[in-house]
């Protein structure tokens, strides 16, 4: 089990020329099912592909752009001689669809999801799939876009992909699934499932409910007309328009999934924003360009260790 230090630690990179795994199952081929068929494809060509989707229209979808080598009708099926699985499905389907592979998975394959939330995902598998090699993965890398067409390859690289076993987990287990990462250009880094959905509620959920507040309220203010939300939605507020457009589903998913995380991070987010709203009703501009200044610098940090957001400008330039 790689070393656990305040809850988060890097992995250790074995490397070698043998493949992770030689049977990897797609279970949901959306954005990130698409992209990991797309990257499997670029990186481990003679691994053998299969996917299934429970919507019948993305399935053909999959057959059609040949996305992966066999498309299954039934999870069960796709299960069947997979040495790895991952589950790509919202994170309230990813307990069910273990659930229903569950009695056609070979003892020896590996179970991995790539759900936004931890704790709750990680409760769900260990409860579908007991006495399994469960090694729970979030790749930190997306797009507002969803469905089978909107993958690419290049999705994960130079992105994150945080690993959340449980304590005892299998340590080869979850090396393999490191390894998987890292030949797809992620950098893997494990750690517990309780600290990801803290971190990932300041640094994800939370700005994803401020972009659909914002664009919501923008759009129902009576004195200004959805023309010119649309007309003059340049600068800010169109990059919260392209976090807002994210998948419902998806998102009603994460909310209620990492309630308790959300809860509290938006509790402190309103009282920070309280506390600006009366730096500006009295007048105190030394508070607001103190807090300006601070923020700036933390944006130039996060340029300067070339960790920019590429989806950003993967979202703008396909519009
Ligand atoms: N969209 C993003 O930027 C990111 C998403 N994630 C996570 O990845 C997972 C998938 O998200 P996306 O690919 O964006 O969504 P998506 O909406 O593009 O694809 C999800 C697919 O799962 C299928 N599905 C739903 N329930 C199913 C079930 N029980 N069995 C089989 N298929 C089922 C749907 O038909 C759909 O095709 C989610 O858990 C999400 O939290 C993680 C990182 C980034
Ligand atoms: O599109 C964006 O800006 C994102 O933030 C993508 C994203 C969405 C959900 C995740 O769990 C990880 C990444």
């Amino acid at each position: 089990m790689p070393r656990r230090h305040r809850g988060v630690a890097p992995v250790g990179g074995a490397g070698g020329l043998m493949l992770p795994f030689a049977r990897v199952t797609l279970i949901g081929l959306g954005l990130i099912g698409s992209s990991l068929a797309r990257a499997v494809r670029a990186t481990m060509p003679t691994v053998r592909l299969t996917g299934y989707d429970a919507d019948p229209a993305v399935r053909e979808t999959a057959v059609r752009i040949e996305l992966v080598d066999d498309v299954a009708d039934s999870a069960g099926t796709a299960a069947i001689d997979a040495d790895l699985v991952i589950l790509c499905v919202p994170v309230g389907a990813i307990g069910p669809a273990a659930a229903e592979l569950a009695d056609d998975l070979p003892a020896d394959a590996v179970v991995s999801d790539v759900g936004s939330c931890k704790a709750a995902v990680a409760r769900a598998l260990a409860e579908a799939l007991p006495g399994r090699a469960i090694v729970p993965a979030h790749p930190v890398a997306g797009t507002e876009q969803s469905g089978p067409e909107a993958g690419f390859a290049t999705l994960f690289h130079g992105r994150w992909c945080i690993l959340t076993p449980e304590a005892g987990t299998d340590a080869t287990a979850v090396e393999r699934v490191a390894e998987f990462w890292r030949r797809l250009g992620a950098t893997p880094e494990v750690m517990t499932p309780e600290h990801h959905d803290r971190v990932l509620a300041v640094t994800s959920h939370l700005p994803h409910l401020i972009a659909y507040t914002i664009v919501g309220t923008a759009s129902d203010l009576e004195e200004v007309t959805r023309g010119e939300v649309i007309k003059y939605s340049a600068g800010g507020f169109r990059d919260f328009t392209r976090i807002a457009a994210s998948d419902p589903t998806m998102w009603r998913d994460v909310f209620l999934t990492n309630r308790e995380a959300v809860l509290e991070m938006l509790g402190r987010f309103s009282e920070d924003l309280a506390s600006l709203q009366r730096a500006i009703r009295w007048g105190k501009g030394d508070e607001l360009f103190d807090l300006f200044t601070r923020t700036r610098a933390i944006r130039r940090s996060i340029v300067e260790q070339g960790q920019d957001d590429p989806a950003a400008d993967f979202g703008r330039s396909h519009e």
